[in-house]
């Protein structure tokens, strides 16, 4: 998989080359190209932003960069998968789709994605009819209901969310199948040793017994009850929307 991120914090997403990530890059499973939207902006103080058209707070991301940066990433692609190559383009929006584990799981199969990293309130509209009536696949994407200064920080989110279920990217596949929302659940409480463990209060907190029985088909159905538990509790979302 090929990952490209326009944007005008291109440290920001530095944290690509860390952990999982970053490890992906090394091992050849993913290749990350971070791209600075500022060299194409060809005025002296390298200008994105302008006021919106019709009043309002804020600036608004200037369509020509966008354009031209566009261009020239996704020809640095072609270049580097192949003439027929397309990418899939992200916009982090707040006003786009949530994203869910569905969709990582569905673009962890993709060859090329390209995220657009917004600022200021927002990007020009005629980017996405440019990008749409040149036929390019677009996607506009949140990462939940509450506001972000900009699209980094959901870029890092997605980029996770999506890589780690690259085949080869995660050791012990087996544990991508347990997880929480995997299977629109809500993943069981853990433990680990001590079984008895002290805390700092002096309380003495043990870990339930079926978990040290050894006894595999009742630790599953154990896992089984409370994951439901928990996701009627937390989740009545999720829960009502079970098959
Ligand atoms: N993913 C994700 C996000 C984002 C996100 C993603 C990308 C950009 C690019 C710029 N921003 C700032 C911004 C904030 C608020 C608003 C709303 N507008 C309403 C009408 O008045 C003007 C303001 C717009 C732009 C972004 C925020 N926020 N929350 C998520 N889950």
């Amino acid at each position: 998989m090929r990952i490209d991120a326009i944007t005008i914090f291109p440290d920001y997403l530095r944290a690509l080359d860390l952990s999982l990530i970053g490890k992906a890059a090394r091992d050849g499973l993913i290749s990350v190209h971070r791209h600075d939207l500022r060299e194409w902006a060809h005025d002296r103080h390298r200008t994105v932003d302008d006021s919106p058209l019709g009043g309002g707070a804020g600036m608004v991301m200037k369509p020509e960069p966008w354009a031209e940066a566009f261009a020239a990433v996704i020809e640095q692609g072609k270049a580097e998968l192949g003439p027929q190559a397309e990418p899939l383009i992200v916009f982090p929006n707040p006003a786009g789709q949530v994203f869910a584990q569905a969709t990582a799981q569905e673009w962890s199969g993709r060859e090329w994605i390209l995220f657009a990293c917004g600022r200021y309130e927002g990007i020009d509209e005629r980017v996405y009819e440019h990008l749409e009536a040149a036929g390019h696949e677009i996607a506009l994407v949140s990462l939940g209901d509450y506001v972000l200064n900009g699209g980094e920080v959901a870029v890092l989110a997605l980029t996770e969310a999506i890589v780690r279920l690259v085949p080869g990217v995660v050791g012990n596949a087996e544990s991508l199948v347990e997880e929480s929302h995997s299977d629109g659940l809500l993943e069981y409480p853990l433990y680990t040793r001590p079984a008895r463990w002290v805390d700092p209060a002096g309380a003495v907190r043990e870990a339930p017994e079926i978990l040290l029985s050894g006894d595999h088909g009742r630790i599953a159905a154990w896992r089984s009850e409370r994951s439901a538990e928990r996701t009627r509790e937390r989740r009545p979302d999720l829960w009502d929307a079970r098959d």
